[in-house]
C-alpha cells in the first residue's frame, strides 16, 4: 500500500518526486500517475516507482498530491471523488497547482474532505525547494504538520495564510526563473564584451552559487537572516565611484527595480486568474 500518489509526472512531480526519494523515501511507498504512457514508463524505470491510473493510485495512497497543471485538475479532482467518498481511511488532497483555492478544490471533493495548498519550486530537484503551505477548511494542524514534515526533506518549508498564496507563487514559485533569465542575461552580456560562452556561463554561474551561499550562510550557521543581509552584502561589493556602483546607477536608471516590481504583480494577477479557472 503507497502512500503517497503523485498525479502528473511532469516538471513540479518529477522534481518532488526525485526530491522525496533522495532524501530517503522508499520507492515502493510512492505511486505515480501520468497522462503521457511513455513518460509514465520513464518515471518508474528512473525512479523504481509503479504507476498506474489517477483512481488506482487514489485508492493506493493515503496522500494524493495534485501536480497537473491548473486547467487539468478538474479531470483529475472527477476521478478521485468515488475513490474519497468510498474510501474507509481519511485521504489527504495536496495541490501543488497555482492559482487553484482549496475552497475550489472542497466544492468538487466529498464534503468534509481535508485539503492543503503547497506552492513549492523546482530547486526541490536538489532539495533546496521553498515550499509554503495553507491548509484548507477541513484540513487540522495535523495535516499541516505531515505534509510539512513530507516537504521539509525537499527544502524549506513555511506555512502561511491562503490569502498570501498568489503573492508567494509570483516570489519563490516563479522565481527560480527569474534568477535562471539574469543569468541567460549575464551571459550575453559577458560575450558581447568578448568572452568565450563556456567561460562567461561558468563565471556567471559560480557568482550565483556564491552569492547565494553568502545570503543563507549566517542561517545557516543558527542565526536568523537579517532583513538587511541583501543590502549589507552589495555594500560590500561596492566600492566607492568603483565598477559596481557604476554597473548598479545604470540598473537603476533603467527602471531594474520597477520592472520587478511590475513582473511580480504580473505573476500574482495571472495566479488570480488561473484561480478564476478553476
Ligand atoms: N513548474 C514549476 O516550476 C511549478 C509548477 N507548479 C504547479 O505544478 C503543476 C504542474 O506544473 P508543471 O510540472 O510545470 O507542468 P507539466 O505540464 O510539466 O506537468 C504536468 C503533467 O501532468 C500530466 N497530466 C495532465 N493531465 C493528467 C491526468 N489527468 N492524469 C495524469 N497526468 C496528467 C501532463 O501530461 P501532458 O503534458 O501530456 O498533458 C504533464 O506531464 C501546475 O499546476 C503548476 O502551477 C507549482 C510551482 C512551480
Ligand atoms: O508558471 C507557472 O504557472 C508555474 C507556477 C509557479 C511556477 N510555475
Amino acid at each position: 500500500m503507497a502512500s503517497i500518489a503523485v498525479l502528473g509526472g511532469g516538471r513540479i512531480g518529477e522534481a518532488f518526486l526525485a526530491g522525496s526519494l533522495s532524501s530517503g523515501v522508499d520507492p515502493r511507498d510512492v505511486v505515480v500517475s501520468e497522462k503521457s504512457e511513455k513518460r509514465a514508463r520513464e518515471l518508474s524505470r528512473r525512479y523504481g516507482v509503479r504507476s498506474m491510473s489517477v483512481r488506482d493510485a487514489g485508492e493506493e495512497a493515503s496522500t494524493l498530491v495534485i501536480a497537473v497543471k491548473p486547467g487539468d485538475a478538474e479531470g483529475v479532482v472527477a476521478a478521485l471523488v468515488d475513490v474519497i467518498e468510498v474510501s474507509e481511511k481519511d485521504k489527504l488532497v495536496v495541490s501543488l497547482a497555482a492559482g487553484l483555492t482549496t475552497e475550489w478544490f472542497e466544492s468538487q471533493l466529498p464534503a468534509g474532505t481535508a485539503v492543503v495548498r503547497v506552492m513549492p519550486n523546482t530547486p526541490m530537484l536538489v532539495n533546496k525547494g521553498m515550499c509554503v503551505v495553507a491548509g484548507g477548511r477541513y484540513a487540522t494542524e495535523e495535516h499541516l504538520a505531515a505534509v510539512s514534515t513530507m516537504l521539509e526533506p525537499v527544502g524549506r518549508v513555511l506555512v502561511m495564510p491562503e490569502s498570501s498564496m498568489d503573492a508567494v507563487t509570483a516570489v519563490s514559485g516563479s522565481g527560480p526563473a527569474y534568477f535562471f533569465l539574469m543569468v541567460e542575461a549575464m551571459v550575453d552580456a559577458a560575450v558581447t564584451m568578448g568572452l568565450p560562452r563556456p567561460a562567461a556561463l561558468e563565471l556567471v554561474v559560480q557568482t550565483m552559487v556564491g552569492a547565494g551561499e553568502m545570503l543563507v550562510g549566517e542561517e545557516e550557521r543558527g542565526g536568523a537572516l537579517p532583513l538587511s543581509v541583501a543590502s549589507d552584502l552589495r555594500y560590500a561589493v561596492t566600492s566607492p565611484g568603483g565598477t559596481t556602483a557604476a554597473a548598479l546607477a545604470e540598473l537603476e536608471r533603467q527602471g531594474f527595480r520597477g520592472a520587478v516590481l511590475d513582473a511580480l504583480g504580473a505573476a500574482r494577477a495571472r495566479s488570480v486568474e488561473l484561480g478564476k479557472r478553476g
